[in-house]
């Protein structure tokens, strides 16, 4: 019977669009998001994908001098991937974005395949019960947000990041992005084996319905063949609903405070590695087991 592949669990532990205000367990200074690092490592994750933010005001950053503050510690304490975050956040401009993934040439970067209207997570069929909150900036002022990421920002960044061997966490948000990736591998720019990870569940991309899910797949899987590795993202409270279904069909998964604030309906996660705990809970029922980082790198091609 052919093995089993283990499954990589990817863990985003900050992010850019939630805020402190929305719960007090996401981590925002430099030693908040190392020792979530090391806990979500500790917990199970071959792969951190790391943001830093302002440690007064707790806004996204790509100050290479915070990401200093806490990468030599993480390096230092674990053998888990490190995935620099090259999305920033909407509203810097590409170089301020590959700033830290330029500087400090990790394995991974984080890569998102196309501009989008990037709006908080899709409330499809529950807007009335986001009307109320209508009120809070946060969500009405992403009403206005765009993410900027051309062809040609995604061709500097492959170049750029792409000459330090970096590979890339290729984000999905839609079927198109998955062209986008065929257009760039079709042009050389990027190298088999992609890591395509699909974002479901973001208001302005694909929603979080299992359509969705296996559209997304089956696009997958024709464009690129055996020759990628597939990991699911669901955002907000699709994060473990479709996290299951991935492992469930031999693939790999993402969690993290970035992604869902939630560890459970209704209950805020306390912290990352809560997240991850649960997720592999799932993979071990399942019968299956979870990558070490180093088994992450032989899947994925990384350079070590
Ligand atoms: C949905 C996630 N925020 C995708 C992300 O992680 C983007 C990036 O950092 O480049
Ligand atoms: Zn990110």
């Amino acid at each position: 019977m052919a093995k089993t592949k283990p499954v990589i669990i990817t863990c985003a532990v900050t992010g850019a669009i939630h805020t402190p205000s929305m719960s007090p367990y996401l981590p925002v200074t430099p030693d908040e998001i190392r020792d979530a690092a090391l806990g979500a490592a500790e917990a199970g994750a071959a792969i951190v994908h790391l943001h830093a933010r302002d440690p007064e005001t707790g806004k996204p950053s790509q100050e290479t001098a915070l990401f200093d503050q806490f990468l030599p510690d993480i390096k230092a304490k674990s053998d888990v991937v490190i995935n620099l975050t090259t999305g920033g956040a909407p509203t810097m401009p590409v170089e301020e974005r590959m700033g830290p993934a330029h500087h400090f040439a990790p394995e991974l970067a984080s890569l998102n395949m196309g501009s989008m209207n990037f709006g908080l997570y899709e409330m499809l069929g529950r807007f009335k019960e986001f009307e109320h909150d209508w009120e809070y900036p946060y969500l009405a002022e992403s009403d206005d947000r765009i993410f900027k990421n051309t062809f040609r920002d995604i061709a500097h960044i492959l170049d750029a990041c792409g000459s330090n061997d970096t590979r890339f966490e290729l984000e999905c948000y839609d079927i198109n992005h998955l062209y986008t990736a065929a257009h760039f591998l079709e042009r050389g720019l990027l190298k088999a084996p992609l890591f395509i990870q699909s974002v479901f569940g973001l208001r302005g991309g694909i929603a979080g319905h299992p359509e969705d899910f296996m559209h997304m797949k089956r696009t997958a899987d024709r464009l690129f063949g055996g020759d990628y590795h597939w990991s699911v993202l669901g955002a907000g409270r699709n994060q473990m609903n479709l996290g299951a279904m991935s492992v469930a069909m031999g693939s790999n998964v993402r969690v993290g405070l970035e992604d869902s604030l939630w560890d459970g309906p209704g209950k805020l996660a306390a912290s990352n590695a809560d997240q991850v705990q649960r997720i592999r809970s799932i993979v071990e029922a399942l019968g299956l087991r979870v990558a070490t980082p180093d088994e992450a790198r032989d899947m994925l091609g990384l350079k070590g």
